[in-house]
């Protein structure tokens, strides 16, 4: 008879550990950033997180926090987004703060930026209905590295907690969305961000 053996639980992701993952500039958001308080617009009309052209998307509202390195992003969860009866998918949830976090990456620095890794802790079903107010923030930079971590909670942004994620973006310049994306759509791109670093 074989006997039991034992299982040490390791506890894979918490925000709290090793987080930014290497050593990191602290944040400086560009001078021109927006000021806290104002509102950052749609970076793209078919953008399926932020876009006012997507029927079916998040339609994602972001708002520089009270501190200058800080984005207050806002989701509405419909019918739309279910995964069970009544409850929001996650990877839906896992693309509003793909959204949220580039949002803050890229409008606090202003510099094009991509998803290099995200990771999510989802810590309390979100139900069809409720507001998910997720704080998003610099973390640092190294190199063409940003780090960037936030957190979701229910219906206010002092609401109960119930989503953790944090990410690495990565800077790019223009040419990674003329060789990768459709050139014929850079236009209104680079018209709603005419006065970014785009060149890093
Ligand atoms: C015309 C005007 C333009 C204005 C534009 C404004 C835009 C709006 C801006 C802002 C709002 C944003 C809101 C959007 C939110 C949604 C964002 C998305 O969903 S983006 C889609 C999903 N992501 C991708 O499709 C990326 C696919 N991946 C790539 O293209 C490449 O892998 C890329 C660019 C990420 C890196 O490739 P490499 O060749 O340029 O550079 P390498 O050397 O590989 O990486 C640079 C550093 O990053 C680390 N790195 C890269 N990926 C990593 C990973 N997964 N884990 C750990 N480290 C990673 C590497 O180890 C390296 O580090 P070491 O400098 O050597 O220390």
């Amino acid at each position: 008879m074989r006997s039991a053996t034992p299982v040490s639980v390791v506890r894979v992701s918490t925000t709290a550990q090793n987080w930014p993952p290497v050593e990191v500039e602290p944040p400086v958001p560009h001078p021109d950033a927006p000021a806290p308080g104002s509102a950052l617009g749609t970076h793209y009309s078919q953008c399926f997180g932020c876009g006012d052209e997507v029927d079916a998307g998040l339609r994602m509202r972001s708002t520089v926090g009270d501190e200058e390195h800080m984005v207050v992003s806002t989701f509405t969860v419909t019918k739309e987004h279910q995964g069970a009866p009544g409850l929001a998918h996650g990877g839906l949830l896992t693309c509003a703060f793909d959204e949220a976090l580039g949002t803050t990456a890229g409008h606090l620095l202003r510099v094009p930026v991509v998803t290099g890794r995200l990771e999510t802790d989802f810590r309390k079903p979100v139900p069809v209905g409720s507001t998910l107010y997720i704080t998003a923030k610099l973390d640092g930079v190294a190199g063409r590295k940003v780090y960037v971590s936030a957190e979701g909670r229910l219906d206010a942004t002092d609401g109960p907690l119930a989503v953790e994620a944090r990410a690495l973006f990565v800077t790019v310049g223009v040419e990674h969305f003329v060789e990768h994306g459709d050139p014929a759509q850079l236009k209104e791109l680079g018209e709603r961000h005419a006065d970014w670093d785009v060149n890093p």
